[in-house]
């Protein structure tokens, strides 16, 4: 069977296509290469022994993504990763993140409803979540207003999602991920941000590697244990196989609803400062950071409940934050070597 995957290049997408492949699915990818690059398929490449179809596309252009789907009449399920996501970016310039993560999950969704039946995978965000209430969060507790366009992005397309199933032949899932870290553990694949790291690991590793001066932690006073923020940091190889078996579910359709949501976490919440100190157990090396004041828009502790990931699907993650955080750390010394 052949899985669609949007995005495919990027960070999850292209771990994605890795655990697709694995589980012996044929894959082609879309990807515009505006966050990543072509060079990913010989990672891929490498850890599977396979080299997956690829169409440099960007889903923005609907002409094309109506050839697209034209030519490739044999797919069987799509997994959109496709998507801008950087916060910050998506404050200063929101119609850059309105076109780029709702129009063009539109005009795929158009091409969908065509075919008889489709089988249609989101990448949502804990993000939907806000400040929750309760911890652990579970999948029924309340959406808050979004704090930035991006985040709004996430919502709005739930929401597209969610009435388009309703009332034509797609099938969906939405997945929420909690703090996707890491990289692959042959390092062969992993997270290439452009620029400065606005993400924690990435901006840790660099810094461990030497190539940033020191982290700032982004608040050391909130009503936590240690007094830094609390995530849920799950290893992007236990996300990515949970892609894969979201896909089978949809594909088998034993008991499935036409909308069903998870939550993509550990069920663990980490403190920045625990972090940190896993990347120095694992590296054998002091980390250089400061506390500085808190970063606007950040959420003081955000962790899953994943009993329904669990139960439904048969997913639980299995790494640790130490096993997580020593790949993110071989990626990046192989990355600069
Ligand atoms: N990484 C996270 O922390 C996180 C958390 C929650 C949700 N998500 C969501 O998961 C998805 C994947 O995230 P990621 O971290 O792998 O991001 P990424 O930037 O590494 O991957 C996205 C890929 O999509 C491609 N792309 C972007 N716009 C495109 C377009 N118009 N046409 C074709 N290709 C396009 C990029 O080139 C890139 O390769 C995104 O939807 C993101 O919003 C990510
Ligand atoms: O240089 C840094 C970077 C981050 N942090 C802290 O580390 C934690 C994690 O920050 P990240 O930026 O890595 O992750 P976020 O939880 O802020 O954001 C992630 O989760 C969001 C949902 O809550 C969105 O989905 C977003 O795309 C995704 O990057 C936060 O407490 C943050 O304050 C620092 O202290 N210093």
């Amino acid at each position: 069977m052949k899985i669609l995957v949007t995005g495919g290049l990027g960070f999850i997408g292209s771990h994605t296509v890795v655990e697709l492949q694995n589980q012996g699915f044929d894959v082609v990818i879309i990807d515009d290469l505006s966050n990543s690059s072509e060079d990913v398929l010989k990672g891929i490449t490498a850890i599977t022994n396979k080299t997956p179809e690829f169409e440099k596309l960007d889903l923005r252009e609907k002409a094309k993504v109506q050839e697209f789907f034209k030519k490739h009449q044999d797919i069987s399920g799509v997994i959109h990763f496709a998507a801008s996501k950087a916060v910050g970016e998506s404050v200063g310039n929101p119609l850059l993140y309105y076109e780029n993560n709702i129009n063009t999950l539109v005009y795929l969704l158009q091409e969908l409803q065509q075919k008889s039946e489709a089988s249609f995978i989101f990448s949502s965000s804990c993000t939907v979540y806000g400040q929750a209430e309760v911890m652990p969060i579970t999948e029924n507790a309340s959406i808050q207003t979004a704090m930035s366009p991006y985040g709004n992005t996430k919502q709005i397309g739930e929401e597209i999602i969610t009435d388009t199933a309703k009332v034509t032949n797609i099938n969906a899932i939405l997945l929420r991920y909690f703090n996707p870290i890491g990289a692959h553990p042959s390092a062969e694949i992993g997270e290439l941000p452009l620029g400065v790291p606005q993400n924690l690991v990435p901006f840790i590793t660099q810094t461990g590697f030497g190539l940033r001066q020191e982290l700032s932690v982004f608040g050391g006073d909130y009503p936590t244990p240690d007094g830094t923020c609390i995530r849920d940091y799950i290893h992007v190889v236990d996300l990515a196989k949970a892609h894969v078996i979201a896909m089978q579910r949809l594909l088998e359709k034993k008991n499935l609803e036409k909308i069903e949501i998870f939550n993509l976490g550990t069920g663990t919440g980490s403190s920045v400062l625990e972090v940190i100190h896993s990347f120095e157990k694992v590296s054998g090396q002091k980390l250089p950071y400061k506390i500085v004041p808190r970063r606007e828009g950040d959420v003081i502790s955000a962790y899953a409940n994943t009993d329904k990931a669990n139960n439904v699907l048969g997913w639980t993650a299995q790494s640790t934050l130490d096993q997580a955080i020593e790949s993110a750390w071989k990626w990046e010394q192989k990355v600069r070597s």
